[in-house]
């Protein structure tokens, strides 16, 4: 397994697991714990699994859970998707930053979100299964939304008339989070 780590935000990783192709098909190992244990933070000891089924143009974030933050390791199963971690733990040295890129079935990668980031994605195509492993289970309580499309974060979403996918579609709840220049500090998440 190939291990990246970003240059923009910190404590994020990228995994890109082998693929053993032969007559049969492919084969990856897409999770190990030592791999884990060697290069996650402390808190990434994982405690459920979450998969999402979407159809093309559904983006659902940005998300992010205060008080008990959750890491992610996200990976698709079945189409593709605009992956985008952004982070917003007050004091971390890339705060603001956001990172995105292109995951699927086929390049098989694997995304690290660390605890405290806000995690969004736009599906490329029919029937895009996401599965996602949890460092802490959800609370509605402490869940927090920040608009995807917010002007301070310019996230570069292929989103548009020449793009990927014309017009997102979205949860109520997506389409009615706020913009971060509203939100109080009390709502960010901490960065230790
Ligand atoms: C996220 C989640 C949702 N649900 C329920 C609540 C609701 O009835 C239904 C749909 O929930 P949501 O609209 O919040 O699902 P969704 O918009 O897909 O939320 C997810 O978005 C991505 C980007 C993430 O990073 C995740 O952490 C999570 O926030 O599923 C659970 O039971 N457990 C969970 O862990």
């Amino acid at each position: 397994m190939h291990i990246h780590r970003s240059d923009a935000i910190a404590g994020m990783l990228i995994f890109y697991p082998e693929e053993h192709v032969d007559h049969r098909g492919a084969l990856r190992e897409v999770y190990r714990q030592d791999v884990v244990d060697e290069h996650l933070a402390y808190d990434a000891r994982f405690v459920m699994e979450v998969q999402s089924t979407s159809t093309k143009g559904v983006l659902r974030g940005l998300h992010y859970q205060i008080e008990q933050p959750q890491a992610k390791l996200v990976r698709v199963l079945a189409g593709s998707i605009y992956d985008v971690v952004v982070d917003l733990r007050l004091a971390s040295p890339s705060y603001g930053k956001w990172v995105g890129l292109n995951a699927s079935a086929d390049n098989g990668m694997q995304i690290y979100v660390p605890a405290g980031c806000a995690h969004g994605f736009l599906c490329l195509e029919e029937a895009t299964t996401v599965l996602y492993k949890v460092s802490q289970y959800r609370d509605p309580d402490y869940e927090r939304i920040i608009r995807w499309d917010d002007p301070l974060l310019a996230i570069h979403w292929p989103v548009g008339i020449s793009a990927a996918v014309a017009e997102p579609i979205l949860s109520l709840r997506d389409q009615q989070a706020p913009y971060l220049v509203s939100l109080p500090s009390i709502d960010l998440p901490e960065y230790d």
